[in-house]
């Protein structure tokens, strides 16, 4: 007989991503003072529909009473608690060009529980560096502070041609989890998780969808004339 406690569960990625929107959107109706959230209300903020919120919070466990909603409060934490954001995750970011510069900037990660408690460039890095108040040091200093301090995530904004190099040392200093914002996809071993952001592609869909805009208001304006 199958052993259903070894089966991975399996969760929709859309659903996942949708996560820290209802997060937002429940700590805003916290801070007004509402102990109750609907789905209607939450499928408003979201833009989707009331069953999707039902389906996704499902998902955590957590279940609404009906006519009533769900508890604000409690619902808070079931979604800190599955995205693992109720303690920080503290993260290491190398690269701290242009983009890494605008990471270490970028305050609202605090609000994912995600925090930067160094960054590193290749090296020499001046004593004392800081970018945005995180200390700077040099790549070489890598392994052993993340042995030391014992960090499982890191963030990657090196340019392309050195982020293959780069990913390999961190997963050999025992990075577990990299947030890969370069263009480089890394070939790393499966048990390695990662996470590309790709804004050249999204941004691929966003020209590809004005291009079929544009199209069909041309089409209107000629059926007008
Ligand atoms: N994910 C996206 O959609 C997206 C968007 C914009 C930029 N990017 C990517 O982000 C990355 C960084 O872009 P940027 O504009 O900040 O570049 P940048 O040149 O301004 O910064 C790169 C930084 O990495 C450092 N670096 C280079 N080699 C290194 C090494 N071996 N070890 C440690 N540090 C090293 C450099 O000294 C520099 O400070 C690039 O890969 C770029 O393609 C991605």
């Amino acid at each position: 007989m199958e052993n259903d406690m070894a089966k991975p569960q399996v969760f929709s990625i859309p659903a996942l991503k949708r996560l820290p929107a209802y997060l937002r959107e429940l700590k805003k109706l916290q801070a007004a003072g509402r102990l109750h959230a609907t789905s209607p209300v939450l499928a408003r903020a979201l833009r989707i529909d009331a069953i999707s919120v039902r389906k996704d919070l499902e998902m955590i466990g957590a279940a609404g009473s009906p006519g009533v909603g769900y508890q604000v409060e409690p619902l808070i934490d079931a979604l800190e608690s599955f995205l693992g954001w109720k303690n920080a995750s503290e993260a290491f970011l190398v690269g701290t060009g242009h983009l890494g510069t605008a990471l270490l900037g970028y305050r609202g990660f605090a609000d994912y529980g995600l925090k930067i408690i160094a960054a590193f460039d290749k090296g020499p890095v001046p004593k004392d560096t800081l970018v945005h108040d995180v200390p700077v040091f040099d790549f070489a200093e890598f392994p052993h502070l993340t042995r030391r301090l014992q960090i499982r995530m890191a963030i990657l904004c090196v340019p392309d041609d050195a982020a293959q190099e780069v990913a390999e040392k961190m997963v050999e200093a025992g990075i577990l989890a990299i947030w890969n914002f370069t263009g480089h996809t890394l070939l790393l071993p499966e048990d390695i998780i990662r996470q590309k952001v790709n804004l050249a592609g999204d941004f691929a869909v966003l020209s590809v969808k004005l291009a079929r805009r544009l199209r069909e208001i041309d089409g209107c304006g000629e059926d007008k004339q």
